[in-house]
């Protein structure tokens, strides 16, 4: 357990991965305006001091980046995807200290933090198979003397800005599609939690990736480094992870140069239960797509619809189990609830909870911050939610299951496309004819049938509506990060 005496490195077996300075050009470098301070949302304490690069530190990152993507374009496929390989072999040879180093800055219980190296690695497996396949196409002529061609060809420099909650996973769902189209890459990870990002960087080195081709800049200015990255030439991608609001905000700033961008965006996920569903792998399945990360998460259930005739059934069983979940620090055995990020998003829990128990919801569940203070807080469950109170349409992101009773299948349906987002979505149902029809009913990116985790590399992750635009992972994934160009040739 991390106490506030506990030295991060001591609990690793490679103290080099933590690594407080930014990576600029194959270099680890220090910030012109000092450092910020990374801490341990278990305990509060100080974890680290982390570079603060400033807005001109940025643009040398762009232009290190810019210089160094010319050569790396050249590289084979084959080439490519071998530096990517190592890289993620020696992401899974060190999962346990990314684990270690994630759950500090972040929270998450240990083995969901291992669980995102795992997780996010396969992006990197994945994409390096990819680089192999980048496929152009011959396309039969107009007129008989024609012959034309098509060509992929990278797009240049992608930046990323990433959030918090999944500080290694959404980097790698990122830039393995970017590396293996022959991009280079200019990462800006959340002020919380740089230090997956710089030691994903070590690794990077270390795999032989070269110089300039991945770049870890940690600012304290996430709008400072959002301008350079969307008003800088150099730059032709932009890709984003977090909320819809800075989404929106990076959109119109990246207009002015008509940048290529990728969007993956706040979500409200609906969980469906129907009358003839399995309900204790409902339960599970609720448990899991709920209180996955604590429900920090942009594809976690955020309202949960369950058929009157099981409703009663359904809430006493996810109680029950709920109930026997254990909260507290993420480095400890056995913990399945760490903190919440910070202050800030208990008090968005506790006001989603005051506003619907004033709307008439009761808690069977939890409802109070955990004993053990801090921003740690009880999983809680609440019945009778209506459409009226504030969770219904906006995200709580946290451990606040609401439960939603409904009559028929169109009913459920008009409240679940009821909503901006349309990112994940979930029912349990076992008649085929009704999966098929809500399945295809619902206005989302993802369906989760009998399932609450859809998360792999081998789909097409992205949202619909104002959750998003473009698609990560998949053989998708990697079309964002390139150009088509087609040659036509008089012979
Ligand atoms: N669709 C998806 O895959 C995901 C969506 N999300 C959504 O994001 C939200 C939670 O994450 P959260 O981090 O709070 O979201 P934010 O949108 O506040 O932050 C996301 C990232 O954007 C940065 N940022 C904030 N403001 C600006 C700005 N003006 N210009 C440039 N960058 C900026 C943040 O930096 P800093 O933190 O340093 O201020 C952070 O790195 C939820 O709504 C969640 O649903 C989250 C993860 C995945
Ligand atoms: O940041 C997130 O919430 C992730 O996109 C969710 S997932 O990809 O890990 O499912």
């Amino acid at each position: 357990m991390l106490t506030k005496n506990t030295e991060l490195k001591s609990l690793l077996k490679d103290p080099t991965l933590l690594e407080t300075r930014a990576y600029v050009g194959g270099q680890f470098v220090d910030g012109d305006k000092g450092t910020f301070v990374v801490t341990n949302p278990a305990r509060g304490d100080v974890v680290a001091e982390v570079a603060d690069l400033s807005r001109a530190q940025v643009a040398g990152a762009i232009a290190q980046a810019e210089a160094a993507q010319k050569d790396w374009a050249k590289w084979t496929g084959k080439e490519r995807a071998n530096v990517l390989r190592k890289w993620f072999d020696l992401m899974m040879e060190n999962q346990d200290d990314l684990g270690i180093i994630l759950t500090a800055e972040m929270g998450k219980p240990l083995a969901e933090a291992k669980g995102e190296i795992a997780y996010g690695a396969s992006f990197i497996e994945f994409f390096a198979e990819e680089a192999k396949r980048i496929y152009g196409e011959t396309i039969p002529g107009h007129q008989r003397d024609k012959r034309i061609t098509v060509l992929k060809q990278p797009i240049g420099v992608a930046a990323s800005i990433t959030p918090w909650n999944f500080p290694n996973a959404m980097i790698t769902r990122k830039a393995g599609p970017a590396l293996a189209a022959g991009c280079a890459f200019v990462a800006r990870p959340a002020e919380l939690t740089p230090l997956s990002a710089t030691a994903l960087a070590v690794l990077a080195e270390r795999a032989g990736i070269p110089a300039g081709v991945f770049n870890v800049v940690t600012t304290s200015d996430a709008p400072e480094t959002g301008l350079e990255f969307c008003e800088n030439p150099a730059v032709r991608k932009l890709t984003f992870t977090g909320s819809t609001p800075v989404g929106r905000l990076l959109l119109r700033q990246a207009a002015d140069q008509v940048m290529k961008c990728s969007m993956e965006l706040g979500g409200n996920a609906p969980f469906i239960v129907f009358d003839d569903a399995d309900l204790d792998a409902a339960v599970e399945g609720a448990i899991m797509c709920k209180f996955r990360n604590n429900g920090q998460t942009c594809v976690c259930a955020n309202r949960i619809y369950v058929q009157a005739g099981v409703y009663d059934a359904f809430a006493a069983k996810l109680k029950e189990a709920v109930a026997k979940m254990k909260v507290g620090d993420g480095l400890e055995d056995g913990v399945q609830f760490g903190p919440l990020i910070n202050d800030k998003a208990v008090e968005k829990v506790e006001a989603h909870l005051a506003d619907a128990q004033a709307k008439g919801a009761e808690i069977i569940l939890g409802g109070t911050p955990s004993e053990l203070g801090g921003s740690f807080f009880q999983p809680t469950i609440v019945t009778g939610a209506t459409t009226d109170m504030q969770f219904s349409t906006e995200e709580t992101f946290g451990p606040l299951a609401p439960l939603f009773k409904f009559e028929d299948e169109d009913e459920v349906i008009a409240m679940a496309n009821d909503t901006i987002f349309g990112l994940a979505s979930y029912f349990y149902a076992k008649d085929l004819s009704r999966v098929y029809k809500v399945a295809e009913a619902l206005e989302y990116g993802i369906v989760g049938v009998n399932t609450g985790i859809i998360s792999t590399e081998v789909a097409p992750f992205g949202g619909v509506k104002q959750s998003g635009l473009g698609r990560e992972g998949s053989h998708h994934g990697i079309e964002d990060y390139l150009e088509m160009k087609y040659i036509c040739m008089s012979v």
